[in-house]
């Protein structure tokens, strides 16, 4: 699986990132070019995604798996998750998972249950039958607000979003799909900070602020002028709203 790790300097904290559906470990670099250099960093491309090849049978729970074989492999010790979308899913998970080693949680963009059959299936088969471009500009229109998308910078997204695989692709809509946390935030007990788009219309503001209703003590921040993928859209604001809750 393709991933990059940066050790964290002596006691430095170290981010663990889980990205969005279409999207590969790029879509933190804005992010990570403005934390601390002695800050240990963890990303990967998730399977079927960027330079990570597909799996036979995909699930939130087996990506969950591939961050810990990650985790296990550096000796990583305590991190701080951070999950956007499908990531965020992943990164229940893993709160649950490793309770201890896990000392603080960053939700953007994210729900406990994310769609439904009837909008995930005919995504599915369309993407399978007609390939991502086909759907790709509904997707983009998702991820970002308005005024983005008649910059530069926009066509680098669609890029990334239309070369990723489309079986790829579709196992991890499936993946999302069967997925519904909803009965597990309440045992979520780290630190949790949830960011949402303001303009974001894959999991609206709404939905997202209804999961941190369920995560206790959660604090829910929307970000303005930024659609599903804030981290891309307003960096500056979302490094700012992350070190804060590291930092405390
Ligand atoms: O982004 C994700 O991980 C899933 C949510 C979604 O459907 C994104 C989109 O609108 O394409």
């Amino acid at each position: 699986m393709f991933h990059g790790y940066r050790p964290a300097l002596g006691d430095a904290p170290t981010l663990v990132f889980a990205n969005s559906l279409g999207t590969d470990l790029r879509v933190w670099e804005r992010i990570v070019a403005r934390l601390p250099d002695s800050w240990g960093v963890l990303r990967h491309d998730k399977r079927g995604h960027g330079l990570s090849a597909a799996r036979a049978t995909l699930s939130i729970e087996t990506l969950t798996d591939d961050v810990e074989t990650l985790l296990d492999q550096y000796r990583v010790g305590d991190f701080a998750g951070v999950g956007l979308s499908v990531g965020g899913l992943v990164m229940q998970r893993l709160a649950l998972r490793r309770p201890a080693q896990m000392t603080h949680l960053v939700l953007s963009d994210t729900a406990a249950k994310i769609g439904s059959p009837e909008i995930w299936n005919p995504r599915i088969e369309t993407v399978l039958r007609d390939g991502i471009a086909a759907i790709g500009a509904a997707i983009l229109e998702r991820w970002f607000a308005p005024a983005y998308r008649q910059t530069e910078d926009f066509a680098l997204w669609q890029a990334m979003l239309e070369r990723t695989p489309a079986a790829g692709y579709a196992q991890v809509c499936a993946a999302i799909r069967d997925a519904d946390y909803t009965a597990d935030l309440a045992r979520i007990a780290q630190p949790t900070l949830v960011l949402a788009g303001a303009e974001d219309s894959s999991t609206p503001p709404a939905l997202v602020r209804a999961m941190a209703a369920g995560i206790a003590g959660a604090r829910f921040v929307e970000i303005g002028a930024a659609g599903h993928l804030p981290c891309v859209e307003q960096p500056e604001r979302f490094t700012a709203e992350l070190l804060g809750h590291l930092r405390g």
